[in-house]
C-alpha cells in the first residue's frame, strides 16, 4: 500500500560543483512503498541528484541551495558518520560502480556476511540460512554454488541480483538504483526490473529507478519523474 504522506521531499534542490550550480530546480516527493522512476536526457543531473540525496557527492561538489527532507528531518547537513548510517537503514544507492565493488579475491559468501554482519550478530546456522533465502529471494535456487563462488565466475546480471540481496539484507527504506540494468543483455535486465518489483511489494520498499529505458519505465514505474536540463517539470 502506498502511504499518503512523502517519506522524502527533495525542495527546490541545486547542486553545484567548484560553486557552479550544475543542477538546479530539482523538486519531487517519494512516498513509502511507490515504485518512482526519473528519466531525462543524459547530462541533466539524476545522477548528481541520487548521489546527494545520499550523501556521495565528490569533494568539489556541494549542495548550494533547498532541502532534502527525509521523514520530516532536514538531512542536508548529517555529517559523514551520520550519513555512512544513513546509507545502510535508510536510502541505499546502487549504482552500476558498485558492480566493481564487489571484491574480486572473496567468495560472495564471505562478502555478503561482512555486510550482514554490520547489521547484527548471528549464529553461525542462522547466518546461512538468512544467507540461503536472501538467494532465494533475487532468484537463485542453488544458493550454495553462487556463495562459493567467485564475483568473476557470475554473469552482470548474476552480480547484480546479489547486491541486490545484500542491500536488502540491510532493510533500507528507499532504494535508489541507479541505470540498474545497462549493462545487462534483455533477459537480465527483465529478470534484475522484475526483481525490484518483487522487493517494493515484498518489504515495501520505495524504490527510485533512474533510467533511460522507456520501456521498462512505463512497464514497472508508479509514477514517472521526468527531469531535464532546467530541473525537475513534474
Ligand atoms: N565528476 C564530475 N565533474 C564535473 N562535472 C560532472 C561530474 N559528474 C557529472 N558532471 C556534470 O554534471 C551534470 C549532471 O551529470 P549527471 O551524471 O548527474 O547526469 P545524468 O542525468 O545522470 O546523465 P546520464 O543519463 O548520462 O547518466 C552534467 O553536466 C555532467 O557533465
Amino acid at each position: 500500500m502506498i502511504s499518503n504522506r512523502p517519506l522524502l521531499r527533495v525542495k527546490d534542490l541545486e547542486i553545484s560543483y567548484y560553486h557552479k550550480p550544475i543542477v538546479q530546480n530539482i523538486s519531487f516527493e517519494l512516498f513509502a512503498g511507490e515504485m518512482v522512476a526519473i528519466t531525462g536526457p543524459s547530462g541533466c543531473g539524476k545522477s548528481v541528484t541520487a548521489h546527494a540525496m545520499v550523501g556521495m557527492l565528490g569533494d568539489r561538489w556541494k549542495v548550494t541551495k533547498g532541502q532534502m527532507i527525509y521523514n520530516d528531518q532536514i538531512i542536508n547537513f548529517l555529517d559523514e558518520k551520520e550519513w555512512q548510517r544513513f546509507r545502510r537503514k535508510e536510502i541505499s544507492l546502487l549504482i552500476q560502480e558498485s558492480l566493481n565493488g564487489l571484491n574480486p579475491i572473496r567468495t560472495i559468501k564471505k562478502q555478503m556476511v561482512e555486510t550482514l554482519r554490520l547489521r547484527q550478530k548471528w549464529k553461525s546456522k542462522e547466518l546461512e540460512e538468512y544467507l540461503h533465502s536472501l538467494l532465494n529471494q533475487v532468484g537463485f535456487s542453488h544458493p550454495n554454488l553462487i556463495l562459493s563462488s567467485y564475483p568473476f565466475e557470475l554473469s552482470g546480471g548474476m552480480r547484480q541480483r546479489i547486491l541486490l540481496a545484500m542491500m536488502v539484507s540491510m532493510k533500507p527504506k528507499i532504494l535508489i538504483a541507479d541505470e540498474p540494468t545497462t549493462a545487462l543483455d534483455a533477459i537480465n535486465r527483465e529478470k534484475v526490473l522484475t526483481l525490484l518489483k518483487k522487493l517494493q511489494k515484498d518489504y515495501q520498499l520505495t524504490i527510485l529507478l533512474i533510467s533511460h529505458d522507456q520501456q521498462s519505465i512505463n512497464k514497472y514505474a508508479n509514477r514517472i519523474i521526468q527531469m531535464n536540463a532546467g530541473g525537475v517539470t513534474s
